[in-house]
């Protein structure tokens, strides 16, 4: 669960140049271009995309980049030197300027389409042509595929400027919103959960733009004032960024026969997925009935444990769309999404996003996309029964295996090696009355305490704890020793304590995203001080770590009161 590589004395890609040499552009190569695209990329006002894969699009560069950030760990995994991310040509090239990019590197990059459902229904409307054609990756632009130390990669610009699926909007991401990617993506993988992964973060010193938001600890629902912020540019890597709102729009024109390549399309990109996410999975000898299979059988696997994932270290994706949920199973968007300090299975940050992408509601969220997948996939198997079939029993199966992760996980949370649902049940209920802290209130589980006086510094003592709080310790007690019972009945082989809780500890982390500890990190980052920005990566992304007695005091608290229910802290509704 700790993926903190050792050190690498040598790193391979010091220079750009370097970089340059690992270079092969296998999506502009083997899947179709938009028809009428101008091949230089310079395409980039709103219009409809009838066919083809992606659009050749080349990034709008920022004005007068500075560096922010770049992931350490991630560099070093990549075999890249740390000061490549403030040389010169990768702070060119990495903040949207590709005019001078090395050979073969090349100077124009690529935006896809992709169709929207929302939890589980087909949409148009939000294309500006009613007709789903206008719609994909309206701010994001990838610019690069690489092969690094035998894997494959596609890094990605966002707010990168207009591309032609912009739906007339300024293609830009802001520095706070970027900051919140940015981190969140390397925080997640620490984590241990499957994510799109942060590169690079670049502010620009003179570009800005307008953006609804809250003023000064506004409690309204909706933003009430426009501010003005400087636009950035992450990069974010991925080994695609194939969304199953991706294969829903090539479904769509295969099922309405949109233009006689419409099937081929749908298999091109499904074949591409396999070979981009599944290839360690799916023998390229098989024929596409049978990786069709595989691919469902798989994603269904990484989607079910990605969600599992996500409630055990408290996220909520908060606009769980097709479009927003990528076809290797991993974290995509982190638009509108938050992290519970305080346990509610309810727990929405978006304003916009509904009970139905709310916390415990994820895994039925899942389904949804899941289905939509499913659907997008069976017009390739119409003439193989024996195929259908099975991909359908696929699907049906769907809330069996998630309902089966979600057990595990809750067990794993608590120590156990199976599940117990009368012991779930009434920590559900105690928890929700504390409330209780969510990423304390484990932490401190994992400590293994003689009585409750640990867990209560997790507790929030809300009305419902306070109005009797001798009878709620009481239940709280007769839970631990229950619990106690357990965990050492339930095992399969005895632990001792220490081993126990060494185990727990490396499930349930010490640091998790607190939105309130973000927020300064990104005003500050508007005033032009990152070290906030940089103290918070290096403390979420070593999550399970103790860490020091300092950053402990500082980041393993409960949320100060003054801080919920605030707008653009406890939620927002508008994340961009
Ligand atoms: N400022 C913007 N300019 C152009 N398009 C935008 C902008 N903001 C959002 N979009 C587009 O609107 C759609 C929905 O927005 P959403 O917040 O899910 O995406 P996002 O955060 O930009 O993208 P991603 O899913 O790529 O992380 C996306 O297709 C996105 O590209
Ligand atoms: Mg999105």
């Amino acid at each position: 669960m700790i993926n903190r590589l050792p050190e690498e004395t040598s790193p391979t890609v010091a220079t750009l140049d370097d970089l340059a040499t690992l270079a092969n552009y296998s999506l502009m190569d083997t899947l179709n271009a938009d028809p009428d695209a101008k091949a230089n990329g310079t395409d980039h006002a709103p219009r409809q995309v009838f066919s083809g894969h992606y659009v050749p699009v080349n990034p709008t560069p920022i004005q007068d980049p500075e560096y922010v950030a770049h992931s350490k760990d991630f560099f070093r995994e990549l075999g890249f030197a740390d000061s490549l991310a403030q040389s010169e040509k990768f702070v060119r090239m990495f903040s949207g300027d590709l005019s001078q990019v090395p050979a073969p590197m090349r100077e124009v990059g690529w935006a896809t389409g992709y169709a929207l459902s929302i939890f589980g229904t087909e949409y148009y409307q939000q294309c500006p042509f009613r007709t789903g054609n206008g719609y994909g990756d309206g701010r994001a632009v990838s610019i690069l595929e690489a092969v690094i130390k035998g894997r494959r990669w596609e890094m990605q610009l966002k707010g990168g400027g207009r591309t032609p699926y912009c739906r007339g909007a300024d293609g830009r991401a802001v520095l706070r919103s970027s900051v919140r990617e940015f981190l969140a993506q390397e925080h997640m993988h620490a984590l241990g959960v499957p994510t799109s992964r942060s590169l690079s973060l670049y502010v620009s010193k003179t570009e800005r733009v307008k953006r609804p938001w809250y003023s000064e600890g506004s409690r309204l629902q909706d933003p009430d004032i426009m501010i003005s912020e400087a636009v950035a540019i992450s990069t974010r890597v991925a080994p695609s960024f194939i969304r199953v709102g991706q294969l829903e729009l090539f479904a769509r024109r295969a099922r309405k026969q949109e233009h006689p390549e419409a099937m081929q399309e749908l298999e091109m990109l499904v074949l591409h997925l396999i070979d981009r996410e599944y290839a360690d999975v799916i023998d390229t000898t098989l024929t596409t009935a049978e990786k069709v299979v595989l691919l469902a059988r798989e994603f269904r696997s990484r989607l079910t444990s990605l969600v599992a994932n996500w409630i055990r270290v408290g996220y909520c994706q908060g606009n769980f769309n097709s479009d927003n949920c990528a076809a290797g199973g991993f974290t995509l968007d982190y638009g509108p999404f938050g992290f519970c300090d305080v346990f509610d299975p309810q727990y929405q940050p978006w304003t916009g996003g509904g009970q139905h992408f709310s916390f415990l509601n994820q895994p039925v969220a899942a389904e949804r996309n899941f289905h939509m997948f499913w659907a997008a996939l069976r017009p390739l198997l119409a003439s193989h029964q024996d195929s259908l079939e099975q991909l359908d029993e696929i699907r049906s199966g769907f809330a069996e295996v998630m309902q089966t992760k979600m057990e595990e996980m809750w067990a794993a949370k608590l120590g156990l090696d199976t599940f117990d649902a009368a012991l779930f049940s009434e920590l559900g209920t105690l928890m929700l009355q504390a409330p209780v802290d969510y990423t304390i209130f484990f932490r401190e589980l994992s400590g293994i305490p003689d009585d409750i006086g640990p867990l209560q510094k997790s507790f929030y003592k809300q009305s419902s704890y306070a109005a009797d709080s001798e009878e709620m310790d009481k239940r709280w007690s007769a839970w631990l020793t229950q619990w106690k019972s357990l965990i050492s009945a339930n095992a399969a082989e005895p632990r001792s304590r220490e081993e126990l809780s060494r185990q727990m500890k490396l499930v349930n982390p010490k640091y998790s995203w607190r939105e309130w500890c973000v927020v300064p990190a990104y005003q500050q980052a508007a005033a032009g001080d990152y070290s906030l920005v940089r103290e918070l990566q290096d403390v979420m992304t070593q999550p399970y770590a103790e860490q020091s007695k300092e950053v402990e005091e500082k980041y393993y608290r409960l949320q100060p009161p003054e801080f919920s229910e605030v707008g653009g802290l406890s939620y927002y509704s508008c994340s961009s």
